[in-house]
């Protein structure tokens, strides 16, 4: 039995690859030739044939990129959004990801009471023809609504700990009483929860979510947990770049995997891949996330 974050570390550094490929299909986003636009005109009506069509997106997205990431991370609204359809067309995906060996890090941010929490834990982590290996998770709720995730070893939760978006101020940078702000109080909580499933590589089973759009925070937080994996979101649509992620690393380039979803998925419609034309999207997605896979390479050397 290998525990999960060993895994990931080791994918990661068999392909010298720190970069977390997103799986977000943004319907108005899609090139024609995939997608036709009227489709949109009814979603709830062409439900099936959207789904196929994001299917093959992401499958050869998948193909384009399998070689240059560890970890692949669908995220679940967009699948959602599709109905029955889009949960089979997510189902399949993940099923496409795990035949190019990828690690899948589902983003459903799941949490509940512990009993409820025990069945998400059931439906993601442990269905077997599935094959998810790790979830986003709110620990808002406790340490009796995060453990249900860490109860198999082969698999891993993401907690959500700094946020990247602008509102994570909101909430997360309250002052408490002894001085911690609300972000540093879960990330002294998740180091603590996650002792007891520490891989290896020396980070635990149990990691955390710090976004790439806030680099002071996100080194002061690195300093502050030396045993917790990051994934770091917004690198690249959301304004994120190699030097802000940079410190969310240890000294040895370990530690963290940088996520990219638009960035790459829809890399044929910026300006610097626009060469490639919407029907060679999955080209454009791969120079994308290799430029993205140097970059964070050249940054850590
Ligand atoms: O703090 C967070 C937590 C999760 N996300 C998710 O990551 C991707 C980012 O997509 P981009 O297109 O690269 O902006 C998306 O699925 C978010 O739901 C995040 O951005 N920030």
């Amino acid at each position: 039995m290998k525990y999960f974050i060993d895994q990931l570390q080791q994918k990661i550094e068999e392909k010298d690859s720190r970069i977390c490929v997103g799986l977000d299909p943004h319907l108005e986003m899609m090139p024609e030739n995939v997608l036709a636009a009227e489709l949109l005109e009814d979603i709830e009506t062409n439900q099936k044939e959207i789904a196929d069509s994001v299917l093959k997106f992401n499958q050869n997205l998948i193909d384009a990129v399998a070689d240059m990431t560890a970890v692949v991370k669908p995220q679940m609204a967009f699948y959602e959004k599709l109905g029955v359809p889009g949960m089979e067309c997510l189902w399949q995906t993940i099923a496409y990801a795990k035949t190019k060996d990828l690690i899948v890090l589902l983003d459903g941010k799941r949490n509940d009471i512990g009993s409820t929490a025990g069945a998400y834990a059931e439906a993601y982590l442990e269905n077997k023809k599935i094959g998810v290996d790790s979830i986003t998770i709110n620990p808002y709720l406790g340490s009796d609504g995060v453990l249900p995730f860490l109860e198999n070893k082969e698999k891993g939760a993401f907690a959500l700990l700094r946020t990247s978006n602008p509102s994570a101020v909101d909430l997360q940078d309250l002052k408490l009483d002894d001085g911690r702000t609300v972000y540093q109080a879960v990330g002294d909580f998740l180091q603590d929860l996650g002792r007891d499933y520490l891989g290896e590589c020396g980070y635990s089973n149990l990691a955390a979510v710090v976004g790439a759009t806030y680099p002071k925070e996100l080194k002061e937080i690195r300093s502050q947990l030396d045993s917790v994996f990051f994934l770091i979101p917004g690198f690249g649509a959301q304004g994120g770049g190699a030097a802000d992620i940079k410190a969310g690393f240890d000294e040895d380039g370990r530690g963290a995997v940088v996520n990219s979803s638009r960035g790459i998925n829809f890399a044929y419609r910026q300006e610097e891949y626009s060469y490639f034309g919407a029907e060679n999207y999955a080209k454009a997605a791969r120079a994308a996330a290799e430029k993205m896979k140097k970059e964070i390479n050249d940054v850590l050397k």
